[in-house]
């Protein structure tokens, strides 16, 4: 008979946390999809799941080339024409932004436990405020915020520079070693960024991401709601997923 402990990962202590933020804690990558959808239409093409998991988590311009290259159409659109036409809309639809399920209480309940937690995510600060004009109460608990035009961000996710500026930024109480910090993420970049700064990855991918990308992540779950602190070495929740 199978050993059923052996089949139990071991993982490391968690001491820190850093959250992703769009697809992750607020339900915003739809909006890029819709916008996308959009602009391409108006060259007879389609946006499909392929070329999303190539853009998503990226910093704007580096997504905005992807996205006029893997379509074929950059000699009729630059990435940087690309980033204007989807401003106006995309301004439009980021103050609506909402919370995926289970991000207000896994922040409340690391708040409440004295985890520290701090964001890094590829939006930059004038699309940061808009999508969580509605969120302050939870994005003020955040130890700290690392944007996508923060000046130690040299390259985008899958590079490691914006987790280890976020690791870095938790350190008054001495160095935090990348292994002791636990990343939540949605998309293949991030989830590359976060092993390639040598931590570990939770990954909650929307349910149309190609199932390859899971691999490397340590754990792959439907929703935030499905999040184990024991599992990580961390306290229990006191409620029952609501
Ligand atoms: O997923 P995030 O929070 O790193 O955001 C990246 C882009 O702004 C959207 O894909
Ligand atoms: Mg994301």
């Amino acid at each position: 008979m199978a050993n059923s402990s052996a089949t139990v990962p071991v993982r490391k202590p968690i001491t820190h946390v850093i959250f992703d933020m769009d697809g992750l804690l607020l339900d915003t990558e739809n909006f890029y999809t819709q916008v996308q959808e959009i602009i391409l239409a108006r060259y007879n093409k389609t946006f499909d799941w392929n070329l999303k998991a190539k853009m998503m988590g990226k910093k704007a311009i580096e997504a905005a080339r992807v996205f006029v290259e893997d379509t074929g159409i950059s000699d009729s659109l630059s990435a940087e024409q690309f980033l204007v036409e989807r401003e106006e809309m995309l301004r439009d639809l980021f103050p609506s932004s909402d919370l995926m399920p289970g991000a207000s209480r896994l922040i409340r309940y690391l708040h409440a436990k004295g985890v520290p937690f701090g964001l890094a995510t590829g939006s930059h600060r004038r699309h940061f405020e808009l999508k969580t004009q509605k969120h302050g109460d939870i994005f003020s608990l955040m130890h700290h915020v690392v944007l996508g035009d923060d000046p130690e961000v040299k390259q985008g996710k899958p590079s490691p520079d914006i987790f280890l500026a976020a690791a870095k930024r938790f350190e008054q109480g001495g160095p935090v070693d990348p292994s002791n910090i636990l990343v939540f993420e949605d998309a293949p970049s991030g989830v590359l960024a976060a092993k390639n700064a040598g931590m570990s990855v939770v990954m909650v991918p929307d349910p149309r991401l190609d199932k390859s990308f899971h691999d490397t992540a340590d754990q792959v779950l439907n929703s935030l709601l499905d999040f184990n602190p024991s599992e990580w070495g961390l306290p229990p929740f006191e409620d029952n997923r609501s």
